[in-house]
């Protein structure tokens, strides 16, 4: 049994390889692997040279072979006329009445679906600091249990007692959004750590611009190219952080399966997922594996301008052409629809006469990084609460009794 282990030259100079992996967050394994899986994505873009070494390994243990999560169908949203939530129905007991409204909230998400998220690894590793570093690459259901995260610098009162949360990032193109996520979990402004990058376009950025933004952007500046696009899977590779390629297709012949992507997720003990320009539908086995648990910003006020046929560029020509004197971005829960989960925050920018849609995506997309970041800091703080009509809110970080 052998997998290829790429090894990397990444600590900055004169840092110790440990030190290194320590910043970047990166777990130095060597593990047994299963065969025929995906295998991981080769950084291509850090800083050091990447050398190509093929290891044998012995075969895993039999209890790493294809443990399937159970996923419990998600509790059924109070009905509006509902009195409470029923009791186990994914709501902790009720938190507090919200004088404002009246109604009252309860706390989320459903513990019974993350105790089973959480259900001990099976999977054994060897962990031995590498000679110069590791690029990274875990092979989903055998990706050992990762390095612990150093604590973000940064962290303060907030993160006393709050459990880092572990995080999983989708993309499919430039990945601003994934980069405004991480940078607030380094900065310990989220108390939470990306454990793993999910991507349908692992490193085609060609593809992955034309995906997002729809159309070539041939002939400008590389440097502009690179800020404005296709950088998610390059960012996660700079940075040690695992990149799993999700759903194979005929572009990606290296992705994963549903099941096998369960199964990393929850090998990675994720506890959120995050899609951040994610293109491609989410299946509802990982809905149901993650009620309450998996966000998306999406870049128009919804439930205006959303669904199939609504993602990047396509949004913003939509609301031009409408008429609309606003716009701004949405972050939602996700279901197993395009964008028809419940609203969690908006932004609101205005729509000017003469717009161009980069113009819009431009002054909505500075709206993204803030709103998103400031969702999931609260998802980590377990700072959102359920009104019993089913609506999320935000809990004030300074003020309890404050909700947005
Ligand atoms: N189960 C869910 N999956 C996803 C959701 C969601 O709300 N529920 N959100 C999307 C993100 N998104 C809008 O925010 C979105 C992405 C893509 C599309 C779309 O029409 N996609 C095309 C395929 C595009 C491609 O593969 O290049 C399509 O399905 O025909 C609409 C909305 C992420 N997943
Ligand atoms: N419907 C999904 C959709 O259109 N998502 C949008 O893709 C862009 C990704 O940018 P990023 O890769 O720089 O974060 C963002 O504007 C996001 O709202």
């Amino acid at each position: 049994m052998s997998i290829l282990v790429y090894l990397c030259n990444i600590p900055q100079s004169g840092e110790s390889t440990l030190a290194c992996l320590q910043r970047v967050q990166i777990p130095s394994v060597s593990f047994p692997a299963a065969a025929g899986t995906a295998a991981c994505q080769r950084p291509r873009a850090a800083p050091g040279r990447c050398q190509r070494r093929r290891r044998s390994l012995p075969a895993p243990p039999p209890a790493v072979a294809r443990a399937r999560p159970s996923a419990t169908a998600p509790p059924p949203w109070p009905s509006p006329n509902a009195r409470s939530a029923p009791a186990g129905a994914g709501n902790l007991p009720m938190e507090a009445a919200v004088a404002s409204t009246g109604s009252r909230l309860c706390c989320s998400p459903n513990p019974v679906a993350k105790q089973q998220r959480r259900r001990s690894s099976r999977v054994s590793f060897v962990s031995r600091p590498q000679p110069r570093g590791v690029c990274c690459k875990c092979l989903p259901h055998s990706y050992a249990r990762g390095y612990a995260p150093a604590v973000a610098k940064g962290g303060d009162a907030r993160s006393v007692g709050v459990e880092r949360k572990r995080l999983a990032v989708f993309v499919s193109g430039g990945g601003s959004n994934f980069r405004a996520i991480h940078e607030a979990a380094l900065s310990g402004v989220v108390i939470g750590d990306v454990v793993a990058l999910v991507t349908d376009k692992p490193g085609d950025r060609d593809a992955c611009f034309l995906q997002l933004f729809g159309f070539p952007r041939w002939g400008f500046d590389v440097v502009e190219w690179i800020d404005a696009g296709c950088g998610g899977a390059e960012h996660a590779r700079h940075n040690g952080i695992p990149v799993v390629v999700f759903p194979k297709s005929k572009s990606s012949p290296e992705g994963i399966s549903a099941d096998e992507l369960l199964n990393a997720l929850r090998e990675l003990r994720v506890d959120f997922i995050l899609l951040a320009g994610y293109l491609k539908r989410i299946p509802i086995e990982l809905v149901q594996m993650y009620p309450k648990s998996i966000l998306n910003i999406h870049p128009s006020l919804l439930p205006a301008f959303g669904g199939k046929g609504y993602y990047g560029l396509k949004v913003h020509k939509a609301v031009i052409a409408s008429g609309a004197r606003y716009s701004g971005p949405t972050v939602h829960f996700v279901d197993e629809h395009y964008d028809t989960g419940r609203t969690l925050a908006q932004r609101v920018v205005p729509v000017l006469p003469n717009d161009t849609p980069e113009q819009l995506a431009t002054r909505v997309l500075q709206e993204e990084h803030q709103v998103y970041v400031e969702a999931v800091a609260a998802l980590c703080e377990d700072r959102i609460v359920w009104r019993e009509d089913g609506v999320p809110l935000i809990k004030s970080q300074t003020n309890p009794n404050e909700y947005t």
